[in-house]
């Protein structure tokens, strides 16, 4: 059963260096014992804050990093909402991943044919998992409670076989895209839920607290064998009454 820890932070300047340091320290971790680090990211706000505060560590070494997508949109890498495309350009150009190590969709492709195709690589990734085991997954959480491209109420939520899935009809543009499935996040050794501003305190308190919960995708996600951590600025947990850890920018997770 995962452990959770809710995380509370004074603002988002001082989350990020605890994010980047728990990056660093599953990296190590994964790396000593595997040999690599496999990372999933997910697009959003997330991007800016990884990048700038990955990009100001001194002694970052991604060469053992292979880097996947939680959910991508179906749109060209020099889309600006491609989510490879804000990070190629605000952190895969300026750190050693190496080739291959960055594994992308294939954007050409119609979105039922992209997920089946980024399944395939997935698979050729994690030869030895029924559902790929990433190290970290890096998640954000919509308003409306929605993680990867998994909203509420969509039959998605429900898929326990696939291990990328095709949509279509995303309520948060651009509308097609591929993300990953519950049962592939739920196998992550870490899942680290990164979600500020106030605009996320209702659906916070849901998520976290509410007998409503399981209805928002966010809540659904509950690793079997691994770590899960909220880390949330002030904003973002002005609803919460249950008991959380406060930390500052030098914290370690
Ligand atoms: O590509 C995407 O749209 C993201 O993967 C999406 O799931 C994001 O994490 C949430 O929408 C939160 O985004 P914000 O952090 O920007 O609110």
């Amino acid at each position: 059963m995962a452990t959770r820890r809710v995380v509370v932070f004074p603002s988002s300047a001082e989350l990020g260096p605890v994010l980047a340091h728990l990056v660093m320290s599953r990296a190590e971790r994964a790396i000593s014992s595997r040999g690599r680090f496999t990372l999933g990211l997910s697009g959003g706000s997330l991007v800016s804050m990884l990048s700038k505060e990955l990009l100001a560590l001194s002694d970052l070494d991604c060469s053992k990093w292979v880097v996947g997508f939680c959910d991508e949109r179906l749109v060209s890498f020099d889309h600006p909402e491609s989510t490879y495309g804000l990070y190629k350009s605000q952190l895969f150009s300026k750190i050693n991943i190496p080739d291959g190590g960055i594994l992308t969709i294939n954007s050409s492709l119609p979105v039922d044919e992209c997920a089946e195709d980024y399944t395939r690589k997935l698979k050729e990734a994690f030869p030895d998992d029924d559902f790929p085991v990433f190290d970290l997954l890096l998640l954000g959480m919509g308003p409306d409670g929605h993680t990867c491209s998994l909203f509420p109420g969509h039959p998605l939520l429900e898929e326990e076989k696939k291990i990328v899935a095709p949509i279509s009809d995303s309520p948060k543009p651009p509308p097609q895209r591929v993300t990953m499935t519950l049962p592939v996040v739920n196998s992550a050794r870490c899942v680290a839920f990164v979600s500020t501003g106030g605009s996320k305190a209702t659906v916070l308190k849901e998520v976290l607290e509410g007998r409503e919960g399981p209805a928002f995708p966010a809540a659904r996600v509950v690793p079997t064998n691994g770590e899960l951590f909220w880390l949330v600025d002030d904003p973002a947990a002005a609803s919460l009454t249950i008991q959380v850890e406060r930390m500052g920018s030098g914290a370690k997770l």
